[in-house]
């Protein structure tokens, strides 16, 4: 039986810039990657998304600012666990970012996205959110380096996606 864990990606964007993380620490050390982390108890997805991106870059956000873009599940070879990451976008923030202990922020143009720094499973789904496209993609890794299957779709309505989900 798989176990599933909730995380929350969040990434600032506007027409032209994206901004990542470097991950100074923990799980996906060394890659670009949006900014969040693991629920905490009592706390919804969306202010875990703004609590995440307050500590791993000093950025503010409003949870009614954040638009939920994606929906990934990640699996990896004999462990039982899957991970559960709702992606989040949005171009409303306040401050300035700066490197934390966890990460370090650079912004990026979106046509020079570091793809061969960043999770292997990223360059198929980026082009959907990029394209403003929702999505809900599945990867299957073995190891950290190797995704021996995945399969991606792109979503009407993310509302219906989880409502479906649900039943
Ligand atoms: C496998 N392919 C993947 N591709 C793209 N993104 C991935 C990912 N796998 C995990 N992610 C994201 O990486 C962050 C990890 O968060 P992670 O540091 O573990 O969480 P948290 O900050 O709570 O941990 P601490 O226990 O505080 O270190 C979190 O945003 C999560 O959505």
């Amino acid at each position: 039986m798989l176990l599933k864990k909730v995380y929350t990606l969040v990434f600032i964007r506007n027409d032209t810039k994206i901004l990542l993380g470097w991950k100074k620490r923990g799980f996906g050390v060394n890659q670009w990657n949006g900014f969040g982390g693991k629920l905490e108890p009592n706390e919804t997805i969306q202010e875990a998304a703004v609590r995440e991106l307050k500590e791993e870059c000093c950025l503010s956000v409003k949870t009614a600012d954040l638009r939920n873009i994606g929906h990934l599940e990640f699996t990896f070879e004999d462990d039982p666990v899957m991970m559960d990451v709702r992606v989040f976008s949005t171009n409303m923030y306040e401050g300035v970012p700066k490197e934390t202990e966890e990460m370090c922020p650079k912004w990026f143009d979106l046509d020079r996205i570091p793809f061969d720094d960043m999770w292997p499973d990223d360059k198929f789904w980026f082009p959907y959110m990029l394209k403003n496209k929702l999505f809900y993609a599945k990867f299957h890794y073995k190891g950290f380096d190797t995704i021996l299957h995945y399969n991606i779709e792109e979503l009407e309505s993310m509302e219906d996606f989880y409502a479906k989900k649900s039943t």
